[in-house]
């Protein structure tokens, strides 16, 4: 273990702004740049002032921040323009923040082709514009675009670009590879290389992941010296992305032993760091990402569960709670006894290891599944279903029918409109209850008067929402392909904060989506202590509402 300090390098509002599909405003920079801050990050690259109307209007109304410093991104002078003399550059270099980080070529292809310049002017660009950042900020940084390709096509010129930035005054000279195509081998040969001519803690690395490998060529090089990383929150970046901090940060320390910016605990705020950038890019946080992802610690084969719970060690790296993460031990038709007696354990059921229940829950699990049923995203129809096989949830209603009826028609006006009508008639204690409503779909419509039939009685289903529905088409489980079922998975929510998933399987995407709702209803419920009313109240509270 080194203990030596990395610094590093968030490239998110510059290099994650280049992501396809993503559109920050200055607001979201903002916001991201506190977090990354409170995270212990040591540079936030804010963007390109004079690039574009939302870079502008961050930096010219830059948050405060406590650790972080703030770093400008732009190109080195344009050919036939001074360094002191060029808009371009005095925006950069205008923008109230300590650090520059220029870029500029070290590929002699690029600059022929890209730049169409003699190769000895773009050395004199790079000195001379790193010359000047270094004069009128306190760190000026130089990204050497393309430096491995370069330096695979023409060592010379490629050294000769990244000694012109260090001689000029370069705080750090950023080894970047653009393309995203070097290898972990190459990364280290050359980098070893460059620690000869330059010393390792002037030198960083800047990865982009187009062979998947951009994080592991990150970790090449700080074995072979660099001190500096760069990276993006959740691996944002142009085309494959960058090198992901979320996945660097915890191994550089957990497991390679350097000292970064951040302690222990701030470590255990990466999981919310992490989900919470998606959060505000309206993407679904990738349930598979590497220490952060809600699968990164989710035993699901038997064989795992049953070990892990002898000792997470078995199947687990690092500690979960170490990035703010938690072990989750799945049920399905991986399962064997172990998954499940973790998952009743964690839920509060407590059940011995030889209760005669138990094979027969595992075997409804395994039987549910196999007709389409996915417990794994769905833990609280999972739940009900292990408290129903203990005898423990009472039956709060009972379906005695229901019908959803869909309109597509011209209106009065001649537009075109679609309506879904849905009855149902439950029963609360033997009293029967109807309700009708309508929606802007058959799901909507039928929701709406499930919930206003069980309100009658049950008034705290009031507060239960719907928040994500997710509809799956498969085979039938004969493997035929003709008759397919539909899978439904729901998230509910009440106004309390709390949100549960709840799971329905049919031929008939409704039906699938009533179960799936009724659950959701259930399980609330149930987790709310309420008791079924004798059909005395029942009658009376609906005698109180007619
Ligand atoms: C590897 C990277 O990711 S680097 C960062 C890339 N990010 C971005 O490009 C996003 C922000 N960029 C922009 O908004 C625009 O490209 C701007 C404002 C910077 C420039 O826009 P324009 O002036 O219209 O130029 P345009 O983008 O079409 O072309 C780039 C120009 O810069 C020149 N150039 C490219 N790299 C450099 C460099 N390191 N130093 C000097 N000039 C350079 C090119 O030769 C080209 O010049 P030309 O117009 O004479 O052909
Ligand atoms: C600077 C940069 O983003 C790159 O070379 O990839």
């Amino acid at each position: 273990m080194s203990g030596e300090r990395i610094y590093l390098y968030d490239s998110t509002l510059r290099d994650g702004a280049q992501t396809r599909g993503v559109d920050f405003t200055a607001a979201d920079k903002a916001g991201i740049a506190r977090e990354l801050d409170k995270l212990g990050i040591d540079y936030i690259e804010g963007g390109w002032p004079g690039a574009n109307q939302t870079d502008d209007a961050f930096f010219a109304d830059l948050p405060r921040l406590t650790r972080a410093r703030f770093s400008a991104f732009g190109m080195t002078r344009r050919f036939g323009r001074s360094a002191e003399n060029d808009p371009g550059l005095a925006a950069v270099l205008g923008a109230d923040v300590p650090a520059a980080c220029l870029v500029g070529k070290s590929w002699d292809f690029q600059v022929t082709v890209a730049l169409g310049v003699e190769l000895d002017e773009n050395l004199r660009m790079i000195g001379d514009s790193i010359g000047h950042a270094a004069r009128v900020k306190s760190e000026a940084m130089f990204d050497a675009e393309h430096f491995f390709d370069g330096y695979k096509a023409n060592p010379d010129y490629a050294l000769a670009a990244i000694g012109a930035a260090y001689a000029a005054g370069a705080r750090w000279v950023v080894l970047c590879d653009t393309n995203g195509g070097t290898l972990p081998h190459e990364i280290d040969e050359i980098v070893r290389h460059v620690t000869t001519l330059i010393p390792g803690d002037r030198l960083g690395i800047h990865c982009h992941n187009d062979t998947g490998n951009a994080v592991a060529n990150s970790l090449a090089a700080v074995r072979a010296g660099v001190r500096q990383v760069q990276g993006t929150l959740n691996g944002l970046g142009e085309r494959c992305g960058n090198a992901d901090l979320v996945t660097l940060l915890p191994t550089l320390m957990l497991k390679m032993g350097y000292t970064t910016g951040l302690d222990e605990a701030g470590l255990t705020h990466l999981t919310t760091v992490s989900r919470a950038f998606d959060e505000r890019m309206n993407r679904a946080p990738n349930i598979h990402a590497p220490y952060v992802g809600a699968a990164a610690f989710a035993h699901k084969g038997g064989l795992h569960a049953s070990a892990v719970l002898k000792d997470p060690r078995a199947y687990e790296h690092v500690v979960p709670e170490q990035v703010g993460n938690r072990r989750h031990v799945l049920v399905s038709d991986q399962s064997g006894r172990a998954n499940l007696l973790v998952r009743l354990a964690e839920i509060g059921i407590e059940v011995a290891a030889d209760d005669r229940r138990l094979p027969g829950l595992l075997e409804q699990v395994k039987a549910n599944e196999h007709v389409g049923y996915a417990y794994d995203g769905a833990e609280a129809s999972l739940e009900l279903l292990a408290r129903r096989a203990l005898g423990e949830v009472p039956e709060y209603f009972r379906l005695q029918s229901f019908r959803v009826i869909d309109e597509r028609r011209y209106n009065a006006r001649g537009e075109l409109v679609t309506l879904s009508e849905a009855t149902i008639k439950i029963t609360v204690g033997g009293v029967p209850i109807m309700a009708v409503a309508e929606g802007n779909g058959p799901v909507n419509a039928l929701d709406t008067a499930l919930r206003r039939a069980i309100a009658q009685t049950y008034q705290g289903v009031r507060d239960v929402r719907l928040v994500d529905y997710k509809v799956r088409i498969m085979s039938a489980p004969d493997g035929t392909g003709t008759d397919a079922v539909t899978r439904v998975v729901i998230e509910s929510a009440d106004t309390a904060g709390h949100h549960w998933s709840t799971v329905g399987v049919s031929a008939n995407v409704v039906n699938a989506s009533y179960e799936a709702l009724a659950d959701g209803i259930t399980y609330r419920l149930f987790q709310a202590g309420v008791s079924v009313p004798a059909a005395a109240d029942t009658a009376a509270a609906l005698d109180m509402g007619a």
